[in-house]
């Protein structure tokens, strides 16, 4: 199949219009006959990891950080993977996103390895990472113009105008990196990454730089596309909450070294889910509790396999009893004492 860099102005538009059709295919209800015929369908698995190990160093310097990762993620789903800090959460995104190669198993997409970056995989840092000398519509254009360059000169300029209103930035399109707040420059990194229409979203904590407040308004602001566009999207978050509030699925990454991916855990939650209306839920309050015990658990057990398992000689401490060496007292009088 042709990538869509590859493919026609006029062939995308065609597949536009064909997914419009769909759409509504899916929202008119079709006549018996027709559903004694379909059967429905599981989502296709998009990427997949198996026995996936990688380490860095080598000799006694050598780290093993991620062991034994198996992994589906089904086309359209959102995907959450939370851990500690430290835990290996950057190098399994980087793997997914082609940056790094795995020492042992196999990553593919859509049944092909995974050889190096790709549009279709936009990923998005915690750290903006924009280019400071370029407006807010220069950044999205440098990634459009790089993956579209088929397109017209004309069809270019509305898909970035697409993206940034789409993010909220249509005021401050004008405007450089550095005359943008924080949340701001990652809205610009979010439609950078959108506009280039990759097949799968990768998000590596992006809104941790954050504070919670535009956190927290970032964070319904990508729910919201994502129920719009129903992109297969992964997320690396330390945030439990965050992770209940946008996910199908939450995958816990165990502390490494030799982290592994701990039991799936499926958000039965119905969309649209907005945080605010959440606290009160007991389904919500009831997977916070069993995704932050299931991590502290294997947290505690990690290090006390660590502790049993050290070769460092154990420290004997000498057994010293505390002794007084305050002179006795002469007189009950409170004359304070003179030492010199
Ligand atoms: N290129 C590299 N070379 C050597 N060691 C690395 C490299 N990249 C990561 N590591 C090591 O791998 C381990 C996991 O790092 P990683 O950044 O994946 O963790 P993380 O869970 O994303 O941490 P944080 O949440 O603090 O960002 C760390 O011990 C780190 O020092």
């Amino acid at each position: 199949m042709k990538r869509e860099s590859e493919r026609s102005p006029g062939t995308a538009f065609l597949i536009q219009i064909f997914a419009c059709e769909f759409k509504m295919s899916v929202v008119v209800r079709p006549s018996p006959s027709i559903e004694t015929r379909v059967a429905p369908q599981r989502p296709e698995t998009i990427l997949s990891l198996k026995n996936v190990g990688k380490g860095f160093g080598s000799g006694v310097t050598r780290t093993e950080v991620l062991t034994n990762i198996n992994l589906n993620v089904r086309e359209g789903e959102f995907l959450a993977v939370v851990g500690f800090s430290g835990s290996g959460k950057s190098t399994f995104m980087k793997l997914l996103a082609g940056l790094e190669t795995p020492d042992t198993g196999q990553l593919l997409m859509n049944g092909l390895p995974i050889a190096g970056p790709s549009p279709d995989r936009g990923l998005v840092f915690q750290n903006y990472s924009l280019l400071p000398w370029l407006t807010v519509r220069g950044n999205i254009a440098l990634s459009v113009d790089s993956v579209f360059r088929s397109w017209p000169k004309a069809e270019r300029r509305d898909h970035v105008e697409k993206f940034i209103e789409m993010v909220g930035l249509g005021h401050a399109a004008h405007r450089r990196p550095h005359e943008l707040s924080g949340g701001m420059r990652q809205r610009v990194s979010l439609a950078r990454t959108l506009a280039m229409k990759p097949k799968i979203l990768l998000l590596d904590e992006p809104l941790s730089a954050l504070d919670a407040l535009t956190r927290s308004v970032l964070q319904e602001e990508i729910l919201k596309i994502w129920e719009e566009e129903r992109q297969t999207c992964v997320m690396i978050t330390n945030d439990v909450d965050e992770a209940i509030l946008v996910a199908d699925r939450i995958v816990p990454l165990n502390p490494g070294p030799n982290a592994s991916l701990g039991p799936t855990f499926t958000v039965e939650l119905d969309r649209p889910r907005r945080a605010t209306e959440l606290n009160h839920n007991t389904t919500f309050r009831g997977l916070r509790n069993a995704v932050t015990n299931y991590l502290v658990a294997v947290r505690q057990k990690n290090r006390d396999d660590e502790a049993a398992a050290s070769t460092a000689p154990k420290i004997e401490l000498p057994d010293l009893q505390p002794r007084s060496l305050a002179l006795p007292r002469k007189s009950t009088t409170n004359r304070p004492i003179v030492t010199s």
